[in-house]
């Protein structure tokens, strides 16, 4: 049975006095992979950065509106985004590993959490590299750089780093954009075995992408929310002429 992990309940958000985000309302499934598609300029990073507050890093931000995770208002003031951001963790269109060793990327923020118990590290280097199914790529070189490996070794890597601090969401952002199609593939792969354990949100601008690894996909245009549903039906059978005219490639 599927159910919430974060709702989104009309959001808007400027950017000074450009609204970016529409009133969107959505919820993200539990244990499910939530493809957004739109064509460029349509606020789907601008979305995706809301669940997780990254928004609040650039100046002029306005936001309104709801989004919670298990029930729990992100904007709380309450709410430490230093945690959310743990719960809710993020992997970005370039890989941007840290000038560091595949360990010590992987340890990263169990370090910054004072977990320095090597045993406890090493188990949990093994687990996540494991997770993001990179172990057998690099089991052998955990203390070179990780800037030496490839850029879908690199992307693996940073899905372990977030993996090893315990996400309950993972976002990611066009994962593999910049990778060549064969460690995109591994990307994907990856991504389908990580529903499993945990919830995942991915901004993509590949239809092939958001109908083989998604459950359910988001269709924005203009910063609106324009339907939202089972991927396999939108792309079947989408209910609006907009999404229709996306998906098969007449805008966008
Ligand atoms: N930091 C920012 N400051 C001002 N405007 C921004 C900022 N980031 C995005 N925008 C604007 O908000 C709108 C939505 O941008 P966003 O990057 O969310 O779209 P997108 O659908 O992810 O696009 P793309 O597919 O090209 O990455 C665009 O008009 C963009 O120019």
């Amino acid at each position: 049975m599927t159910k919430p992990v974060m709702t989104a309940q009309d959001v808007h958000l400027f950017y000074g006095k450009k609204e970016a985000l529409k009133g969107i309302t959505m919820a993200i499934n539990w244990h499910q992979i939530t493809a957004m598609i739109g064509p460029s300029g349509c606020g789907k990073s601008t979305f995706l950065r809301t669940l997780n507050r990254m928004n609040d890093l650039i100046p002029e931000v306005t936001i309104t509106g709801n989004v919670s995770l298990e029930g729990q208002n992100i904007y709380a003031p309450s709410m430490d985004t230093v945690q959310l951001r743990k719960k809710v963790g993020m992997v970005f269109q370039q890989p941007n590993p840290f000038p560091f060793s595949i360990y010590d990327n992987v340890v990263y923020g169990l370090r910054i959490a004072g977990i320095h118990d090597r045993l406890k590290l090493d188990e949990a280097v093994e687990t996540s590299l494991r997770a993001a199914a990179v172990w057998d790529d690099v089991k052998d070189k955990l203390d070179q750089s990780a800037l030496a490996l490839s850029g879908g070794q690199q992307q693996r890597v940073c899905i372990a780093r977030v993996i090893a601090v315990h996400p309950e969401v993972i976002l990611l952002d066009e994962p593999t954009s910049a990778l060549d199609p064969i460690s995109a593939t591994k990307v994907e792969n990856t991504l389908l075995e990580l529903r499993e354990q945990y919830t995942i949100v991915i901004v993509t601008h590949s239809m092939h992408q958001a109908s083989r690894i998604s459950d359910q996909t988001a269709f924005f245009y203009q910063g609106e929310l324009i339907e939202m549903d089972n991927t396999k039906k939108m792309f079947m059978n989408p209910a609006d002429q907009k999404t229709e005219d996306y998906i098969s490639g007449r805008f966008g």
